[in-house]
């Protein structure tokens, strides 16, 4: 089998708590994580509130370091990379955040916000950089006028399709999700999911998709990683995950989806 596009070796993260010279033992919110994603795969990260999933994904993301363990992304352990390689990395590896708002400059307009990434990979001309836009915006199911407006004068579900053409911009293999759909209505949410998939198969994406909701982990996962106090207690392919789940704890979380549409099939 072909290495894993993203490989997570044994990871664990303890937060310090009251600051440097404090012995006390602190706080494990990850312990002893393992999981791979393969190519052109997605894996759902599911779990409630505080179970470790965006520390988990923000140790990918290279924004937190593991106290333990490893992770590598294309076969290169990610907090050993530097300079030139290190860049690399950030242009393969992307986010998408619960709340895009927060992740842009509020005085930017899309076209800047959009533009940024390539100036800072030295990526077209500027006339190149303006069809990539363009074309981009009409691909996240955009009219490319939008590009002149600024991030608040957008719709939640509109600043959501503004974040996943950022991400893919650069043309990354990873795309790290936390919780993209959380803050929009089921409707606008079900669109943004749509695209998502979309865009994962044109652009070929590799991706971890965060959330505690179960019916959109479902929905957008090929694996399931449950995780629970900073564990993972189950882990599996999706659909044998909801139709055979193995843990009490899987069960449970099962059992609290009120959905009516989800519980009729699973
Ligand atoms: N920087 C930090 N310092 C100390 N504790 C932290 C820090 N970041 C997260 N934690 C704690 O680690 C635990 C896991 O948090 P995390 O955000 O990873 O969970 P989560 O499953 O993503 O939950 P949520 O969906 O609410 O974000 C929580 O108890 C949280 O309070």
């Amino acid at each position: 089998m072909s290495e894993p596009v993203v490989r997570i070796e044994n990871v664990s993260k303890v937060f310090r708590q009251g600051g440097l010279f404090n012995r006390a033992p602190g706080f494990k919110a990850v312990s002893n994580v393992s999981l791979s994603v393969a190519k052109n795969r997605t894996l759902g990260i599911v779990g409630e509130s505080g179970s470790g999933k965006s520390t988990l994904l923000r140790m990918v993301l290279r924004l937190i370091q593991p106290s333990e363990g490893r992770i590598l992304v294309n076969g290169a352990e990610i907090w050993s990379l530097r300079g030139g390689e290190l860049k690399a990395m950030r242009r393969q590896v992307q986010p998408i955040f619960q709340n895009p708002a927060s992740s842009f400059n509020p005085r930017q307009t899309i076209r800047a916000i959009l533009a940024a990434p390539l100036e800072v990979h030295g990526i077209g001309s500027a006339a190149e950089r303006r069809e990539r836009i363009t074309t981009l915006l009409r691909r996240v199911g955009l009219d490319p006028a939008i590009e002149n407006r600024l991030p608040h004068q957008l719709s939640g579900g509109q600043k959501q399709r503004i974040a996943i053409a950022r991400a893919v911009i650069l043309g990354p293999s990873v795309v790290l999700a936390d919780e993209p759909t959380s803050a929009l209505d089921v409707s606008v949410q079900a669109q943004v999911l749509k695209l998502f998939a979309d865009i994962k198969y044109d652009f070929g994406l590799t991706t971890i998709f965060v959330s505690h909701n179960l019916a959109v982990i479902r929905e957008v996962s090929d694996e399931v990683a449950v995780m629970r106090r900073g564990e993972v207690v189950e882990q599996g392919e999706a659909d044998r995950i909801f139709e055979d789940p193995q843990h009490d704890y899987t069960r449970e979380l099962l059992a609290a989806v009120p959905s009516p549409a989800f519980m009729a099939s699973a």
